[in-house]
Order: C-alpha cells, then structure tokens, then sequence
C-alpha cells in the first residue's frame, strides 16, 4: 500500500523552524515579534526564547525589564526539547547570565548574531558588553553589526570602504567568527552598501539609498532574514543576498505610525501580492461583464479598448503594480466583445500609463478605460455626474515616443485642482479620437458603464 491520505497531508505542512532569542518590543517595531513576523514572511516557524521586555515605542526605550537567567534557560530548553531549530538569530541579550546560558545551550548552533549593542535613540540593549565579547562572539557563525556596532567591536573607526573590510577582517580573526557582515545603513552616499568577509573573500551588494524615516527595526528585519534564508538554502552567500534583498522593500514602505521612527513595513510584498490577486480578479469580474452586455461593442474604438487597473493607489510606485489585458478588449465585425486575456503587470500600454499618472498626482483612481469618442458618449458621462475635460492634441509638444500621457494629464493638472473623471480629445492628424474614463474602484467602473450603455 502506498502511503495514506493523512501522512500525505501531514507532511505537506510541515515548516523548518528557527530561533529567535531577543527581547520584547512593546511597539512591535524590532525585536522578537519582528523576528517572528519575518520567519512567517519567509515560511519558517519561528520560535521566541525571550531575553527582556521593553518597555518601548516608535519614540524611544523608556524602560527595560530583564528576564532572568534561569528563565531563559527554561525557555531556550523547553524549544530544544521539542522542536529541530535549524538556526537561531540573537538580538537583544543583556546580563552575563544569560550570555552563559545561551553559551551552554546553544554553542553548537548555527548561531546568526545581530550585535545591538545600542537602539536608535541610544539606549543600550546589552549591559555587559565586555563578557558579551568574551562569551557570545567566539560561538557565533555569523555576526551582522552596523558600522557603529563594527566600529566598536574592531576598534577601527569605520568611516569608508577601506575601514569596513579591515575592521571585518579584525573582527573574523579576533573571535574566530567565519562570516562576518557590516550593514552600511549608517554610512552615507546614494547608495547602502552592505559587505560580507569570510574565508573565501569579500563580497559587496549595494542597493539605492531610500530617504526614509520610518527604518526602526531594519537591523533585526535583515539577521531574520539572513537566517530564514539560510535555514531554507544552507547557503551563507545566497542567504546574504536574499537578506539584503528582502529589507529594501520593507524600508521602501516603512510604516508612518507613532509619533516617531515608524517600523518597516516586514509583509509589504504578501501585501503587494495578495493586492494583485484581488485586482485579477476584479479584471476577470469585468471581463464578464464585458463580454455578456450586449451594447458594451458601442464603446470600443478602431484602435480597440483596454482596462488598467492597479491595486490600492498607496501602493503604486510603477507599471508593475497595474495590471491591463494582454490581448486588449476588441470589438469583432458581428459586434461582439472578447476580452484578450491574461491579465498582466507592467505592460507599458496607453491605459496604464495614463492611470498612472493619475495616480502618482494624488488622486485616489485605481481603474481606466479608453472608449471611443462620442459627443452622445460624453454628454451621457455629464448627465450620471460625471466631470469632463476636452484636451487640444494640437497643444502636444513634440516629445518621444510614449509620453502622451504623461503629458495630457500634466497639462491638466496645470489648469484643475482635481482631476475630472472623463478626459476626452477629438484626435489629431493619424490620432483617432478618444475618450479616457477613470475610476476609484472596479464596482465603480461597472455601474458607471452600465447605466452609460442603458442611456445609449
Ligand atoms: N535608507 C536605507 N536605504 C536602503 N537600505 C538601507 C537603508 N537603511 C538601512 N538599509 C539596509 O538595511 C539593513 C540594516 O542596516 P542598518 O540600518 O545599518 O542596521 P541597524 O538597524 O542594525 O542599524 C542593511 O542591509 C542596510 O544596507
Ligand atoms: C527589543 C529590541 N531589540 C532590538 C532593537 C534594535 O533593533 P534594530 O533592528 O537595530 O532597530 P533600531 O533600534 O535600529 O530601530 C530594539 N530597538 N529593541
């Protein structure tokens, strides 16, 4: 017999475990749940051996209550004993004790430590710092301090690349770590360069500096991600990529909340993700009705139509976060609609990139159809409600190709403080005439078409 039902099922839902042991972040902007959430993030079960409880906001540490060491012990055994914990990340740990205690328990492991040795605001996050060297920094296989915390660890002040790969080298040599990470979110240039050293050589990744504000937890967002990575590939250089890799979007939209330094934002790409499935699924919802009204053909001009649509306008930065019709919405000779599909993202077409411009100028829009021109089409618009604006194509400069867009709705931006919801011109020499209908919504891209087609 093969193996049953419910053995298969179980197995499917197994997930690798790893260890987080740090302390508390009343404001869950660092810390343990942090680590937590990036293990979720990153399809690891984390578990949490926690060291102190702060008592702290996006504003700053007011208090720190420590864990005992006994405690700790109980904790960090009670995980051991029953789950097969692949790495564990260190962040806050605070007494001697409890450095002895993580010494004793967790030697052997593949231990990720983030050396935090200060917060943002200057609080310091490990009291002993000096047995912290002598105790913690031998047992670590990786070590991911920022260039203070390298800083004070190699005694090298470390203010440009030269200072970074020797103090990374001091540090390897001097508490025989084999992989040593310096963070360069402290550094300063266009870009954050970021540097690993181990026995085989350096390596250096760079990505664009954001100019963010809310960045509180962006250290232990990127030694979760490391050791998730690493728990996943068993591959350091890789799992420094995808670490890297993975805390520039978080920062990208760190959380404007508290009155503070905001936390990153850890599940922006789920977010993102799950946002573009809810938006493929609007476009299937409209496709149907496309497809099933039988005066929808009236709208669809020679050069064809298409729909953009983008997920929540916050969230838009590109073409890549609206999706349009691959195969676009044609009108056949018999008069009936199909809908080209798949939906895709990041197709440079006319629709998407007018919605978003629109977009980028602040207005809450989220779907855009091009339909033909019509005076009784937009007089239509006009009496549901709608406002209009004709633009001159005449007016267009000469500029390269795929910049109409941009420009209709710069120019109109110039001359209304909102942005009417139905832009129309009456073409120009080899431009067919057009009109462009936005929305805030899908449903409401629906019912405004819908009782348009009734008055046609
Ligand atoms: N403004 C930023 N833009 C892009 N990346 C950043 C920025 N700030 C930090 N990083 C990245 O975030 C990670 C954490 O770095 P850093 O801020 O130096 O650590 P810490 O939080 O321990 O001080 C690194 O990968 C670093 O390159
Ligand atoms: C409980 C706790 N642990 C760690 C930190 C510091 O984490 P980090 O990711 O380096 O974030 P910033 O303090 O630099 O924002 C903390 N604050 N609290």
């Amino acid at each position: 017999m093969g193996s049953s039902w419910k053995y298969e099922s179980e197995k499917a839902m197994i997930k690798p475990v790893g260890m987080t042991v740090a302390g508390l972040d009343t404001g869950n902007g660092a810390g343990g749940e942090t680590d937590l959430r990036v293990f979720e993030v990153l399809g690891i079960h984390g578990v949490f051996a926690i060291t102190a409880i702060t008592a702290q906001s996006t504003k700053g540490i007011k208090d720190i209550n420590v864990v005992s060491s006994e405690f700790l012990k109980k904790q960090i055994e009670t995980l051991l004993d029953d789950f097969n914990v692949e790495a564990v990340k260190m962040g806050m740990i605070y007494t001697k004790e409890q450095f002895q205690v993580v010494n004793e328990l967790l030697h052997d492991s593949f231990l990720v430590v983030d050396p935090v040795l200060y917060a943002k605001d200057g609080t310091p996050l490990i009291k002993d710092v000096e047995d912290y060297k002598k105790i913690i920094l031998p047992i670590a296989k990786v070590i991911a301090p920022n260039i203070i915390e390298a800083s004070a660890i190699s005694g090298i002040k470390v203010e440009k690349e030269s200072d970074v790969v020797i103090a990374c080298k001091k540090i390897r040599e001097t508490y025989n770590i084999a992989h040593v990470i310096i963070k360069g979110g402290h550094s300063k240039g266009d870009f954050s360069f970021d540097y690993m050293c181990n026995e085989e050589g350096v390596y250096k990744i760079g990505y664009h500096r954001i100019q963010a504000k809310d960045t509180h937890g962006t250290g232990s967002v990127f030694a979760t991600a490391f050791t998730a990575e690493y728990i996943k590939t068993k591959d350091v250089k890789l799992a420094f990529r995808k670490a890297r890799d993975f805390v520039q979007s978080p920062i990208e939209y760190g959380l404007n909340i508290g009155k503070g330094v905001g936390p990153v934002n850890v599940s922006i790409e789920i977010m993102k993700k799950s946002m573009k499935y809810e938006v493929v699924e609007e476009m299937r919802r409209f496709a149907e009705f496309a497809e099933n009204n039988e005066k929808f053909w009236i709208l669809i001009p020679e050069v064809q139509s298409n729909l953009a649509h983008s997920i929540k306008p916050e969230y838009v930065r590109d073409l890549n976060d609206i999706a349009t019709f691959r195969g676009r919405i044609i009108r056949r000779w018999d008069k009936k609609v199909i809908v080209g599909h798949p939906v895709v993202f990041g197709n440079p077409t006319h629709t998407a990139r007018m919605l978003l411009s629109i977009i980028l100028k602040g207005m809450n829009s989220t779907c855009l159809m091009n339909i033909r021109y019509d005076d009784k089409i937009v007089e239509s618009f006009k009496e549901i409600g709608y406002e209009t604006v004709e633009i001159n194509r005449e007016l267009e400069p000469s500029h390269g190709e795929g910049k109409t867009m941009q420009w209709i709705i710069e120019y109109i931006s110039g001359e209304y403080v909102r942005i009417p919801n139905v832009i129309y011109d009456k073409g120009t020499k080899g431009k067919e005439a057009m009109i462009r209908f936005w929305t805030k919504n899908m449903e409401e891209m629906i019912e405004a078409l819908d009782n348009l087609l009734k008055m046609l």
